[in-house]
């Protein structure tokens, strides 16, 4: 076990040769953002471009895609098929205005029933295009944990079809499209399709949620899943609890040992954050001393996401870019907070902080 210092970081930061071009620097697909987290989407982009990756490309709804583009010129934007842009045009919205709103709600997730995986097909080309793959910030797999169940029955039926599943399991029982699923068939297919990606793939936020509902649906069974080759989690507590079938107060009682064993579990690098953030590819273990309380607010999660995939889409192995983006995030916090103060920075503010980080570490 050991403690990141800045001189580590600074040997793992990836060079920056001057007879380069944009994709030198690597190109990032960023698959996030919803209806309602439209800012994880804008985060967790901009964080990857600010740690030096040459290129992103947010794929996402296209409302989410128009804020994020009306926010920044900086991302490119993949619009993807949502419900609302195949079927608006066939079924005409209930003139009652709360009823529309439901309805536009719900045709704003990304459509794969409906539509022949339509969305999915759309990401073909950018799948094998990109340096690496980022999942889950903000893209809602299910509006709530319980809905989620909901979800997840109907993904059943592409994991029965599937390699990753057992079939055992099968439960057709509640096939009820009732509640709006969210975008979980459309992360089952992606997960699919990503089995045989060779590049780094990210999975925060969401993403860990419905890879939780694989390994422990109903909590009555164990799945075998098998995630892609370079894997980095970026899980808190609670999140990991849930991919681990354990209470929060256990995990935090033993960070390392139970981030260890994720890592070896799922064969991936795992990152378990909070205070003292541990990152284990379930050989070596890493403890962050960067950070403090102005990180404990909504939105800084994304932004560390889209520094590990920038590091990444540098060429840095999936456990370096993990301590990277770790040590940056964490430091970036403590310029932010001798500025802004530990109660007033904002996860939009430690953007800004991050080349500060970079260059306080470069100048050891
Ligand atoms: N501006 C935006 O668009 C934002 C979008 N976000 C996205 O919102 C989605 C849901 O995030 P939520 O924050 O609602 O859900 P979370 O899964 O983060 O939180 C759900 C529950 O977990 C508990 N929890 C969270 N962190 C914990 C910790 N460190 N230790 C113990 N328990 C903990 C909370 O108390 C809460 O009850 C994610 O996809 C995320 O990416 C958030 O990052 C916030 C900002
Ligand atoms: N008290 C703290 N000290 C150090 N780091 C913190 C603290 N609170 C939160 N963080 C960091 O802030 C980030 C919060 O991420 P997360 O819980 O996913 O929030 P969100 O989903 O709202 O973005 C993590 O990187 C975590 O390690």
């Amino acid at each position: 076990m050991q403690n990141l210092t800045h001189d580590h970081i600074n040997a793992l930061l990836p060079p920056r040769p001057d007879n380069s071009h944009k994709m030198t620097f690597g190109h990032v697909l960023n698959i996030a953002g919803s209806i309602h987290y439209r800012g994880a989407a804008y985060l967790s982009s901009i964080s990857a471009l600010r740690v030096g990756a040459g290129y992103v490309t947010l794929a996402s709804s296209p409302s989410v895609c128009d804020s994020v583009s009306a926010l920044t010129p900086n991302v490119v934007t993949l619009p993807l098929l949502t419900q609302m842009t195949a079927k608006y045009d066939n079924n005409a919205p209930n003139t009652d205005l709360l009823a529309t709103q439901i309805q536009t709600a719900r045709w704003q997730t990304i459509d794969l029933q409906a539509i022949d995986k339509m969305a999915v097909l759309q990401l073909d080309d950018k799948l094998n295009q990109a340096s690496v793959i980022s999942i889950g910030s903000g893209l809602s797999i299910g509006q709530s944990t319980d809905q989620l169940s909901v979800n997840f029955s109907r993904s059943r039926n592409y994991l029965d079809n599937s390699s990753l599943g057992n079939k055992k399991h099968h439960n057709s029982d509640s096939d009820d499209l009732s509640v709006p699923n969210g975008n979980s068939e459309f992360f089952y297919a992606l997960l699919t399709q990503l089995q045989a990606n060779p590049n780094p793939v990210i999975f925060d936020a969401d993403a860990l949620n419905f890879i939780s509902r694989l390994l422990h649906p109903g909590n009555i069974a164990t799945t075998s899943i098998t995630l892609p080759k370079h894997s980095i989690i970026t899980p808190h507590p609670k999140e990991l609890s849930r991919l681990l079938n354990l209470d929060v107060s256990e995990i935090q009682a033993k960070r390392v040992h139970y981030t260890n064993m994720a890592a070896k579990q799922l064969n991936a690098v795992v990152v378990l954050k909070g205070k003292h953030t541990v990152i284990s590819d379930g050989e070596q273990v890493f403890i962050n001393p960067t950070g403090n309380s102005a990180l404990a607010k909504a939105g800084t999660g994304d932004v560390l996401t889209g520094m590990i995939a920038g590091f990444c889409a540098q060429g840095v192995s999936p456990i370096d870019a993990a301590c990277l983006g770790v040590y940056l995030h964490g430091l970036a916090g403590d310029i932010a907070a001798e500025d802004l103060s530990q109660y007033g920075m904002l996860a939009s503010d430690l953007l800004n902080y991050i080349p500060r980080a970079i260059l306080q570490v470069l100048s050891v």
